[in-house]
């Protein structure tokens, strides 16, 4: 069999083992024990410049409002601030995180089907940026806590526009059976801009759409914009509606494997950019700010997972099964969506493959498969393995299901590493019981 195809960003060291940010993988798992997630935070940060320099080359005012839900950690948000990054969060517990990482309050924006009243209140009280409205219930709900609070926010109002993404659909939300955001087609977004126009203590800043998750093909995100240019053309002439923000999601697709080709996050806001400013010309409309939320292409291909090899089991003609210390706990995302990683040795990533094997994680489901069927050297007990591409959704879905802790976060750059969440220990993990 061949020598391992090994992904791009794969960096090796002189003694030929497998490097994140300039440190030794296996230096790094005896460090820190395995699993652990380590990020290269200079990628983290390379691809934040990519998208400013392209928003910059074009002359745009705009926004990353980085996409908690990916990775969300106090390091993460101290990263962010330090590059003048936003972010956007989901819950109370996203913005108790932000605001602890130092986030700038204005700088955070929320999100969410269905914000409860304590989270709203939170939110009013901490003087966040804007809060994303997603229902008729929310407008209410808002209006009334900002008068109780005697405040005014700013709102950004979101819209389905109608856009079926290419990708997983249960990471697709642009299209109108979504349970996020006001229909267009319907009317029920102009109503919700009616409803706010007339709220006392509710300011509109802007539209929003997210048309899904992991996507490679830039059409969808061009037929957003010019859907809403358009509607804000409409908006403009109907209700003298000027807004300042523009906000077009995240979901640019990123490469976990051999056969996924992305087009870099640079390319995705280019197309965006470029379509937005024709078609604000073409309506004589003032260009608005335009704000993204890259979530997964910030994080994702920015860390790898190590983990140590077990027991094996070889079924003669039918499969090798090779377990490691890890799993569906920290890596949720082949179960659920059925997303193709790919695995090989840290400490010979080229190693020539001798097998086809079925890389499987320690929990008690049949589904825990991190890497199915796939070609690889010999493995012993006790080796490392590394998964790449881990940086989004892996750790912020973990579960400490079966009683496993969640794995170790470190940080790593030009040849430090440092730890940014331990590992959870058995005694952490009953820290909710009452004795
Ligand atoms: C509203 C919103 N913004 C941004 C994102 C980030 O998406 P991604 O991680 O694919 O960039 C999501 C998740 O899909 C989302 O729901
Ligand atoms: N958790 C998903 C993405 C969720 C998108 C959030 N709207 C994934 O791992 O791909």
């Amino acid at each position: 069999m061949e020598v391992f195809n090994l992904p791009d960003n794969v960096q090796k060291n002189q003694a030929g083992h497998l490097q994140i940010g300039g440190v030794d993988s296996i230096e790094l798992a005896q460090k820190y024990g395995t699993p652990v997630i380590a990020y290269d935070t200079s990628v983290i940060k390379q691809e934040i410049a990519a998208f400013k320099k392209t928003f910059l080359n074009a002359g745009i005012k705009h926004r990353i409002v980085y996409a908690s839900k990916a990775f969300s950690s106090l390091a993460m948000y101290r990263l962010l601030s330090e590059d003048d990054v936003g972010c956007d969060v989901v819950s109370g517990g996203e913005l108790y995180a932000a605001l602890k990482g130092g986030m700038d309050p204005e700088m955070i924006e929320f999100h969410g089907n269905n914000k409860t009243p304590a989270e709203l209140e939170y939110a009013v009280q901490e003087n966040i940026g804007c809060i994303v409205v997603d229902n008729f219930y929310e407008i209410e709900l808002l209006d009334e806590i900002c008068s109780a609070q005697n405040k005014k926010v700013s709102v950004v109002l979101r819209v389905a526009p109608g856009i079926e993404a290419e990708t997983h659909k249960y990471i697709s939300t642009g299209q109108s059976n979504s349970k996020f955001g006001f229909d267009l087609d319907s009317g029920q977004a102009k109503k919700a801009l009616t409803m706010l126009l007339d709220a006392d203590n509710l300011e509109v800043l802007g539209v929003h759409c997210h048309i899904g998750s992991q996507i490679f093909a830039v059409a969808g995100f061009e037929m957003a914009a010019v859907k809403m240019v358009q509607l804000l053309k409409q908006w403009k002439d109907e209700f003298n509606f000027d807004a300042q923000v523009l906000n077009l999601g995240g979901g640019f697709g990123i490469k976990y494997n051999e056969d996924d080709h992305p087009l870099g996050p640079a390319q995705f806001v280019k197309t965006i950019v470029q379509t937005v400013q024709a078609e604000a010309q073409k309506n004589d409309l003032m260009l608005p700010e335009i704000w993204i939320e890259p979530g997964r292409s910030l994080v994702g291909e920015a860390a790898t997972t190590l983990y140590t090899t077990g027991s094996t089991k070889k079924v003669p003609g039918i499969c090798n099964f090779i377990a490691v210390d890890g799993g569906m706990g920290d890596n949720i995302r082949p179960a659920l969506y059925g997303a193709k990683y790919t695995a090989f040795l840290a400490a010979a990533p080229n190693a020539r493959t001798t097998q086809k094997a079925t890389i499987v994680g320690k929990y008690c489901e049949s589904g825990d498969v991190l890497v199915a069927d796939q070609d690889l050297p010999e493995v012993h007990p006790e080796d490392i393995l590394a998964i790449p591409s881990t940086g989004a959704y892996g750790y912020s879905m973990a579960s400490n299901y079966n009683r496993n802790g969640r794995p170790a976060v470190v940080f790593c750059e030009n040849g430090h590493s440092q730890l940014v969440l331990k590992r959870e220990t058995y005694a952490d993990m009953l820290h909710l019981e009452v004795e």
